[in-house]
């Protein structure tokens, strides 16, 4: 116990008083100081880490709900060899989607009863096992307020205890015979699902190309302990609820080029009425040739609907390239006058001059750009972008989402000696940290990542005049060639559409991407991040890692992982698997790899789970305890001032209440 003085005591009086309001008296003190020195104990949480969504909910929430084979495992760890294969298949497809499962066995077993009852013993085991890392009183605070009480007995109570065992299976007929068991058994699931991961870690781009976005983000506002490290891609979304309208602009087009309108006309309720009209009087007679949508599945699309989406995303690509072209020209400072395209066209020879070189365009009806002026909107664009601004603003559910990326989210985070970011450190080619001034002072490093968290904050919730500069910076954080997010020199989306020589569309990584790959790099960012560099690790994602190729998403002798593996399907080609996904638990680090996951319909019907295969990254010897965490260093801290207040009370110097 420490030894306070009577003068150390009174200095920190005005804060112990505080303190004595929430542990009035000695025993209330020495309550907390045994609790927290009890927690402190225990087996670390399991953290979970996915990145990369690019909105596809499907293979998402099943990552989430199998904890990434967490669960498969533990069902395995606890039943051996006394279960068969397909049991445990069962029992897993039963905690991932119990809802449906239920319906399924309903339909085939004779004696539902009977299954209920060896089923809930079985749940109860896992959730034993799955509860014993916790607390008491956190396991109580994650139980559903329905059954609270007979859980918290089934769990603690051993059903081979002599006297207990009679009580034990009374509550469990108790609940078949008055017709809870289904009920019961979906709140067990739950439970073993919310007990499996203590913490969710998103590395960023939770949005763009697929189609649910924001089923994702629903699911992500319930899960209970989640943060985010932003994405590009997420950043457009910020920047579009925010008010952004070359964000905005962005984050249309993307949609319209992979017939994904659904996200924001269904999900969030924007209608895009206004942006058909304008295309169909625009570009009524314009084949729109290189704006045809990228579509996964044709046949849920016509031939009118196709032709109607060419025709929007040319219109809102155009608008987007106005207000890009309107964003640099205001910003010097962004340093990105290189991008300005729209100026460099000859309109004469359908040509355009890019870097000193010519190339001809592939296309050349630009009905809404004036040769002079081109970067100027149109009186029927401003209406049409006022309109869409609107409808962003107004929408109750995107901006509820977006303020969740707010509240959850940060451009990176040290989280148990880990850092983690969706893209890069900026670098130069020397291994310099990039220098960017702002407001006379230059920054760098954590510091820059600092500056543009700020920023980001700035641009939705501020007041000042500095707003507008602050949305702007969002923008950067989409496509600047010194964003963290995005980590290349130059975002080539002009060229894509209208040159088709391929050399025109290279984008570079920043070097960052290449001296990444050096542990003395990864030990060198560490350190800025006042991490431990010989303990610590970089969690990385933005990046497909090409495992097709024999890329390994393990670099700088493990110092950094790379897990961006290809949720999107777009990018499963070239990384041969559908995404790596992390977990950290008290034994150490595991990386997952997954199989390309068919639906969650053939999920429950044909308990077909994703493959995955799972390496051991670090493995230690020591559990790692909660009293090894961030959150340890916390209670610690709590415990020292909870012993301070001790020794008030004991001194005299604080009266107990
Ligand atoms: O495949 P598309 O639609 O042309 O998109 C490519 C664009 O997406 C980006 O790769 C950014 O998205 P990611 O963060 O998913 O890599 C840009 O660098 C590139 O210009
Ligand atoms: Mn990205």
């Amino acid at each position: 116990m420490n030894n306070y003085s009577i003068d150390c005591l009174q200095k920190n009086s005005r804060y112990l008083k505080l303190l004595s309001k929430q542990y009035p008296s000695v025993a209330a003190a020495c309550t907390e100081i045994i609790n927290l020195e009890a927690i402190c104990n225990l087996p670390k949480g399991t953290e979970h880490f996915l990145t990369d969504i690019h909105g596809e909910y499907e293979a998402f929430t099943h990552v989430l709900r199998n904890a990434s084979g967490v669960i498969k495992r533990k069902i395995s760890d606890i039943f051996g060899n006394s279960l068969r294969e397909c049991e445990k298949k069962s029992l897993a497809t039963l905690i991932y989607y119990p809802e449906q499962k239920l319906d399924i066995v309903k339909k085939t077993e004779p004696d539902m009863n009977d299954w209920y009852k060896i089923t809930l013993y079985k749940l109860i085991e896992i959730c034993r096992n799955v509860s014993s890392k916790y607390t008491r009183s956190k396991v109580r605070k994650a139980l559903p307020k329905d059954f609270r009480y007979i859980i918290e007995e089934l769990l603690h109570e051993n059903e081979n205890g002599l006297n207990k065992q009679e009580y034990y299976n009374q509550i469990i007929d108790s609940i078949i015979n008055i017709d809870r068991a289904r009920e019961f058994i979906i709140a067990l699931c739950k439970l073993i699902q919310r007990l499996a991961i203590d913490n969710l870690h998103i590395l960023g781009d939770l949005y763009d190309r697929g189609p649910g976005a924001h089923i994702i983000m629903d699911e992500l506002i319930d899960y209970h302990s989640v943060d985010i490290q932003w994405g590009n891609h997420d950043i457009i979304w910020m920047g579009a609820g925010a008010g952004n309208k070359a964000c905005m602009a962005n984050v249309i087009r993307i949609s319209a080029r992979y017939a994904n309108l659904d996200t924001i006309e269904e999900g969030y309720g924007i209608n895009m009425l206004p942006l058909a009209t304008f295309a169909l009087e625009h570009y009524n007679d314009d084949p729109c040739s290189s704006f045809h949508p990228k579509i996964a599945n044709e046949s849920h699309y016509n031939d009118k609907d196709i032709k109607l989406l060419a025709k929007m995303h040319k219109a809102i690509s155009i608008l987007q390239f106005k207000l890009e072209g309107q964003t640099i020209k205001r910003h010097p400072e962004f340093k990105m006058n290189n991008r300005l395209l729209l100026d460099k066209i000859n309109f004469k020879n359908n040509t355009i001059i890019i870097e000193d070189k010519e190339y001809p365009l592939n296309d050349r009806d630009f009905p809404t750009i004036d040769p002079k002026s081109p970067y100027d909107l149109t009186s029927d664009e401003s209406d049409l972008l006022d309109k869409l601004t609107l409808s962003f603003k107004n929408s109750e559910k995107l901006q509820r989402h977006i303020r969740f990326l707010y509240s959850n989210g940060s451009m990176y985070l040290k989280y148990n000696s880990n850092l983690l970011y969706h893209g890069c450190i900026p670098m130069n080619e020397d291994g310099d940290f990039t220098e960017i001034c702002y407001q006379d002072n230059n920054f760098k490093g954590d510091e820059l990542l600092n500056l543009f968290d700020r920023l980001a904050r700035e641009a939705y919730f501020g007041k000042s005049e500095n707003k507008e500069f602050a949305l702007d910076v969002l923008w950067y954080l989409w496509c600047g060639p010194n964003s963290p997010l995005f980590g290349k020199d130059k975002m080539t989306t002009f060229e894509r559409y209208f040159i088709d020589d391929k050399s025109s569309h290279i984008e570079n990584k920043n070097p960052y991407f290449t001296l990444r790959n050096d542990e003395s790099m990864c030990k060198k960012v560490l350190s800025e991040f006042h991490l431990n560099p010989s303990e610590s690790h970089i969690i990385n994602g933005h990046v497909p890692v090409k495992t097709k190729n024999g890329e390994s998403p393990i670099k700088a002798n493990g110092k950094l992982l790379v897990i961006d593996g290809g949720f999107s399907k777009a990018y499963q080609p070239q990384t041969g698997i559908a995404g790596y996904t992390l977990i950290y638990n008290s034994l150490g680090l595991m990386l997952a790899s997954h199989e390309p996951f068919e639906s969650i319909q053939k999920a429950i019907s044909e308990e077909k789970d994703i493959l995955s295969t799972t390496i051991i990254l670090e493995k230690n010897f020591k559990r790692i305890r909660v009293s090894d965490t961030d959150k340890g260093k916390e209670l610690h801290d709590q415990i020292d001032d909870l012993k301070m207040l001790l020794a008030a009370y004991r001194k005299g110097v604080i009266k107990e209440k």
